[in-house]
């Protein structure tokens, strides 16, 4: 069945149309333990919540975990969850991520309903049907493709976000303008960040669900063009998991921002991306998300973990590069002498 995006101006009203089309005999509400205290605490009186039990599983990508899923598919079953009960994951992409794979798993799948409440989660989590977790240090090694019937986006929810992970999110976003067009890409890189207007940022989050929803439609599986929105992801996980092994996590948004320039810089070798707009895109992204401390003994680790990748075929890694911008390239490979090369160019700076 299709998934349906709502950009709500009234989540109550919305949130019950959404529910009463899912037919249900339980209602289940998944959080974190933070979206439990700032989103969970802003709709709990919805007369359409009035029946929802509440599962709470801990926050950020640590959690996003084996054990976590267990417990929440344990406290379906406690909760008397059946094949015709509804859970609806209020929370960022760890919680949509999880909460849906545990969906689509439980007794084989029952419905739910996506509410991202970070901005990651608003402009590319939610969306699209990508479910799973992180298993044996790989981001995302078990999941499925499963859509929500609803996703439900209210803005609101950004007024309690801090402001790492309202740039976590402003990086999917810069990869969503540097897959679309030079319109969309020079609104991003012109906007203030460092103080973000949340009304602004609220047009920009609508364009950008329309570039993933747009792309998902058209590729729902990924067997093709899809792979654009994986732009970045190549080294981006690398470098998630990589900081995740040293003890020093890093968000996800952050990790593509870094990949973002390692990929731009193959594009630009590779694939004639234009050295203006490569130089413009890289300035944003260091003045925002900083620089990852990372020397040359690394290398290796980080292309063992792109042997991971789940766009490779055989031991080829697979990357998505760009010609210009909007001007897509998938499915292009790069030595490994030409992956040092962007480390090399990542670590020494413009
Ligand atoms: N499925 C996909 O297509 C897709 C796309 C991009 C990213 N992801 C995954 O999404 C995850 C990252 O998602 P994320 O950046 O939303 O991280 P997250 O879900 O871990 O949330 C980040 C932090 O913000 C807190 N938070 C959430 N909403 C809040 C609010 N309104 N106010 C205050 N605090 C709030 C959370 O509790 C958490 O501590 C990663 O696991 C990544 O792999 C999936
Ligand atoms: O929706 C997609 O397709 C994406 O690739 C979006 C990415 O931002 C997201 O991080 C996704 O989870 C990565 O997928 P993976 O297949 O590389 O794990
Ligand atoms: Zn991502």
């Amino acid at each position: 069945m299709e998934q349906r995006i709502i950009l709500s101006k009234n989540l109550n009203g919305d949130l019950a149309t959404a529910i009463s089309e899912c037919e249900h005999d339980r209602l289940f509400v998944l959080a974190d333990t933070t979206t439990a205290q700032t989103c969970w605490t802003r709709i709990v009186d919805y007369r359409c919540l009035k029946d929802a039990q509440l599962i709470t599983i801990g926050a950020t990508d640590a959690h996003k975990s084996l054990e976590t899923l267990s417990a929440v598919w344990k406290a379906l079953g406690d909760g008397g969850a059946t094949r015709h009960s509804c859970l609806i994951n209020l929370g960022g992409g760890m919680v949509t991520d999880l909460g849906g794979f545990a969906a689509s798993t439980f007794k084989r799948g029952i419905d739910f309903i996506n509410i991202p409440t970070t901005l990651l989660a608003m402009v590319d989590a939610s969306v699209g049907g990508k479910t799973g977790i992180n298993f044996n240090g790989l981001k995302n090694e078990i999941g499925a493709f499963c859509e929500s019937r609803f996703v439900i986006l209210d803005t609101m929810f950004l007024q309690t976000l801090d402001e790492p992970n309202i740039r976590s999110g402003y990086a999917e976003m810069l990869k969503h303008g540097l897959i679309h067009d030079k319109q969309m890409w020079a609104k991003l890189i012109n906007f203030d960040l460092q103080r973000p207007n949340l009304q602004q940022l609220g047009h920009l989050v609508a364009d950008s669900v329309e570039v993933k929803e747009r792309l998902v439609a058209e590729d729902p599986t990924e067997q093709g063009i899809r792979k654009a929105l994986n732009l970045g992801h190549t080294f981006g996980h690398a470098f998630e998991s990589w900081a995740l092994q040293q003890g020093r996590p890093i968000l996800h948004g952050y990790a593509v921002a870094y990949g973002l320039v390692c990929e731009l810089y193959l594009s630009a070798v590779k694939a004639k991306f234009p050295m203006d707009r490569m130089r413009q895109t890289i300035s944003f992204i260091k003045e925002h998300y900083g620089q990852l401390a990372f020397g040359c003994n690394d290398y290796e680790m980080l292309i063992q973990l792109m042997r991971h990748d789940k766009k490779n075929t055989a031991d080829v890694i697979n990357f998505t590069l760009l010609r210009n911008i909007g001007d897509i390239q998938i499915n292009q490979t790069a030595s490994e002498e030409e992956i040092c090369e962007a480390l090399d160019f990542y670590r020494d700076g413009l």
